[in-house]
């Protein structure tokens, strides 16, 4: 709760309508204590958990103090990534919404560069830029900055790190006097604060301070489980939890792909985002995340600061991110404005320690959570199928079900076996099913009807070290009669299917994972 509105924070009619049609009612914290010393072109120091509104925080007295009639750049906002650049432009114009002829230019790398010098030419008041595309500009002369009023870092923490601080003096060299200058994140260290100040002249220091470092509505916890399992893992906590979003996280660009195929192979519909993505790809996976095209984004830490999306309700940790301050970060990216939001991160015994420090940190523990069984899931699947049920019974019109009930004469079962029937059918898993891993990640295999022929699928060659030769021998093996195969086997290049019957599915598994002198236990993969 703040004291203050916006109206008591002198801002502008059109501003105050604009906010209003945001649905902002009132100011956060950090944008009451903020925005009075901007306005009064004070350099300050905004420091507020992930989620609080420090976009609007700075974005709101900037846009009041923009000159719509010099049409020169007045402000530049540096962001770390481009999908932030993007956000931000697009908060700002909202903003601006009804202050004619307001331009705000996002200037990013991987976009056309003569569209942005068209868009610059006509005239930019703010321009919200990545360090290297603006420093190209500004080499170029497509950019000048000799109205340059105020530049705001967001993620400031980040645009202070080593890799980008000297593109930031850079930037600051071409600005041809004193600039007010603001600077913006969750995470400040006190290391980072001193590089701040060097910056910055008697800045406003505004710390929303809480006990701790990460947003209070988001449940935060550390599930124990073989690295192996952790897909598997994921997917039974979507299922458990029914999220409308999730943002998986992990440490390298080639795991954000992987994380992402097996998500998809198990039915689930996701996508990754990474460094190495084209723009124009990158902008079609963050735009189908965003619509809900997709319900899990698979990312590295390019997607961990600032983006605000809001159905995000679960963000997992599916590595434990190096940088501690990385951590609230990412699961910022959930329990926003208010909103309640789950984060999982999984870890194992020898990770003990990675958790620790992040747990000082963040002045805070990770509650331990156990991984939801198979039967857990299919219990909630089945409480899911019940949900609204007392609904359709109010809306009568069953006659042609019951009718059709009434029609099934097989007096074996009574009508509660056969109401429960009609739920197993419809709540039985998708054929598509990986090898549920147990409770301790040790592979089990699924129950198979005997005679059902089941085609397993095995990535086979020396990363799984499982070779062609040794699935002959599984299904030939037990059957001690030669040449009396239990089933057959098709190979490719880095695939092998074995058809056989579902009894011997187990059989096959054991002898495999029996006969092996290492790696980890084969999942396999119903095909
Ligand atoms: N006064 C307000 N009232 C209601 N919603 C708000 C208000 N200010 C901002 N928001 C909304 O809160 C969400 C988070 O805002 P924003 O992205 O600026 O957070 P942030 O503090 O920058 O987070 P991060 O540290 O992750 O970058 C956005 O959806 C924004 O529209
Ligand atoms: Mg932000």
């Amino acid at each position: 709760m703040t004291d203050l509105t916006f109206a008591e924070l002198n801002l502008s009619q059109p501003i105050l309508q604009a906010l209003t049609d945001m649905g902002f009612e009132e100011p956060t914290p950090v944008q009451e204590k903020c925005i009075p010393p901007l306005l009064q072109q004070k350099d300050v120091v905004g420091q507020a958990q992930t989620g609080t509104g420090k976009t609007a925080a700075f974005g709101i007295p900037l846009v009041q103090q923009t000159d719509i009639s010099i049409k020169e750049v007045q402000t530049i906002i540096m962001c770390p990534t481009r999908e932030l650049a993007i956000q931000v432009t697009g908060e700002l114009i909202k903003i601006g919404k009804h202050l004619d002829g307001l331009h705000v230019v996002p200037v990013y790398g991987g976009q056309s560069i003569s569209r942005q010098i068209k868009a610059l030419k006509r005239g930019a008041h703010v321009v919200v830029g990545t360090p290297g595309r603006t420093i190209d500009h500004l080499r170029r002369g497509t950019m000048k900055l000799d109205h340059l009023q105020r530049v705001v870092f967001d993620e400031a923490d980040e645009m202070l790190n080593m890799g980008f601080r000297d593109d930031m003096e850079q930037i600051l060299s071409y600005a041809s006097q004193p600039v007010q200058t603001i600077m913006f994140s969750a995470t400040m260290s006190k290391g980072i604060r001193k590089i701040m100040n060097r910056y910055m002249d008697n800045p406003e220091t505004v710390a929303i301070e809480r006990k701790k470092m990460t947003a209070p509505n988001i449940e935060q916890y550390v599930v124990e489980v073989r690295d192996s399992v952790r897909t598997e893992a994921i997917c039974r906590f979507m299922d458990i939890n029914d999220f409308k979003l999730a943002l998986v996280f992990c440490n390298t660009k080639r795991k954000t792909e992987k994380v992402s195929r097996e998500l998809r192979s198990r039915g689930y519909s996701s996508d990754f985002i990474n460094g190495d993505l084209s723009q124009n790809q990158r902008d079609r996976v963050m735009g189908k995340f965003r619509s809900g095209a997709i319900d899990i984004l698979v990312g590295t830490d390019v997607a961990a600061r600032g983006l605000d999306i809001d159905d995000i309700e679960a963000v997992f940790n599916y590595d434990i991110p190096q940088d501690p301050e990385y951590y609230v970060h990412r699961i910022g990216r959930t329990g926003r404005a208010g909103r309640s939001g789950m984060a999982i991160t999984f870890s194992t015994k020898s990770k003990k320690k990675q958790l620790r420090t992040i747990e000082r940190q963040i002045k805070n523990q990770l509650n331990p959570l156990d991984l939801p069984s198979t039967a857990d899931v299919q219990k909630s699947r089945l409480a899911g199928e019940m949900d609204g049920l007392v609904e359709v019974l109010e809306k009568g019109n069953l006659r042609p079900f019951i009718d059709q009930i009434e029609s099934f004469t097989d007096d074996r079962f009574t009508t509660v076996e056969i109401a429960a029937a009609l739920l197993k059918k419809r709540t039985e898993a998708p054929d598509q099913q990986e090898e549920a891993a147990g409770e301790n990640g040790q592979s089990q295999s699924h129950n198979y009807d005997d005679s059902a022929m089941v085609r397993m699928h095995f990535n086979v060659g020396k990363k799984n070290n499982v070779y062609p030769g040794d699935l002959v021998g599984a299904i030939a093996g037990e059957s001690n009669v030669p040449g009396n195969v239990i089933g057959n086997i098709d190979i490719f290049p880095h695939h092998s299917f074995v058809d056989i019957p579902g009894k011997h599915v187990k059989q096959v598994l054991d002898i495999m994972n029996r006969n092996r002198v290492k790696g980890k236990k084969i999942r396999v993969k119903v095909a």
